[in-house]
């Protein structure tokens, strides 16, 4: 199957990494590399790009649509989550001019069967965008308490029938454990009092949500990246971050407005009490949102939300 996948916010996202021709940018969620093309593109021929992603399929294909800039590339197999110390390996720590994070699972991923993304298709109860990584959503099913599953649905899907979808999946693996997607889904469907089975689209599709936030530990990898990002940039360098999940947009909204606080002590004070120094300026006050005809093309950037800062 070919790597299909249309990047979302293109153009905010090129305009907010107010890209420099000689800079040094960071995709490090590279992907079909849809925003690393046209950064590259962007660059005309000069300046350099280094692209991380955790799976390597996504790297392939990036490999290929990246082939006419091979030399302003670097294609990095890492979480961004080591961010830091990839670049600081790289020897370009405090160079990096512009760095975009654009989280979640790509269309290619959902599309194929047999990573178990999708409860559209049948196949291995997996999820995992690195497929070396020990946990998948199979252990989670067939090993998890049922409180912690119930958390896990209710934290990362918002999904309000979480306790009756844990102790139902508790129920039937004591008979056989979970492998497949399509056993999964049927659970789903069977725990979801009828009435309610249609709302808020496919019954499904909450749970699956929450499993692979679960699997990838996209939460902890998103705070870990923040931080890497600032540590690596240049000063006046650009951080820009598209999130699909509340919980993820509102991690870097505080993130951001917590390095953005400057001292607010007093003038004239001795000793400063709080020994602040502000690290980023916010550039976004609001998310930055799909625009109509966006979103006439392009369903799944719906719930996309674009954050920028720069470093002070
Ligand atoms: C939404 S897609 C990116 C699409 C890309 N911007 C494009 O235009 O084609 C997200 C990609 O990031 C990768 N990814 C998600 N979380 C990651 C992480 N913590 N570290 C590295 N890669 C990650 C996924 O494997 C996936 O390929």
């Amino acid at each position: 199957m070919t790597f299909q996948h249309v990047p979302v916010l293109l153009q905010e996202a090129l305009d907010f990494l107010h890209l420099q021709e000689e800079g040094i940018y960071v995709d490090g969620t590279v992907g079909g590399a849809g925003h690393s093309k046209a950064i590259l593109q962007a660059l005309q021929g000069r300046g350099r790009l280094i692209g991380l992603d955790q799976d390597e399929e996504a790297l392939e294909a990036a490999r290929a649509r990246l082939s006419e800039f091979a030399s302003q590339v670097r294609l990095i197999s890492s979480n961004f989550r080591h961010l830091r110390k990839v670049i600081e390996e790289l020897g370009l720590q405090g160079s990096i001019n512009g760095i975009l994070l654009d989280i979640g699972v790509s269309s290619y991923q959902l599309d194929v069967a047999e990573r178990g993304f999708s409860y559209r298709f049948d196949g291995p109860l997996d999820m995992r965008m690195n497929r070396e990584a020990a946990l998948t959503a199979a252990m989670i099913l067939n090993d998890y308490e049922e409180e912690e599953l119930t958390r896990v649905f209710w934290k990362y899907g918002e999904e309000r029938w979480s306790k009756r979808i844990a102790k139902k999946i508790v129920d039937r693996r004591k008979d056989k454990p979970f492998e497949t997607t399509d056993e999964l889904v049927e659970i789903v469907r069977q725990a979801i009092p009828a009435a309610a089975r249609q709302e808020g689209g496919h019954p499904a599709k909450r749970v699956f949500q929450a499993l692979r936030i679960e699997v990838n530990d996209e939460l902890g990898a998103l705070q870990e990246g923040l931080q890497g990002a600032l540590d690596v940039l240049a000063p006046g360098g650009r951080l820009v971050v598209i999130t699909f999940h509340s919980l993820e947009d509102r991690m870097v909204k505080q993130f951001f407005a917590e390095q953005a606080q400057r001292c607010t002590c007093p003038p004239g004070l001795p000793i400063c009490a709080c020994d602040r120094k502000a690290l980023l300026k916010v550039l976004t006050k609001k998310p930055v949102e799909a625009s109509e005809e966006e979103l006439a093309q392009n369903k799944r950037a719906q719930s996309a939300k674009l954050r920028a800062a720069q470093k002070l």
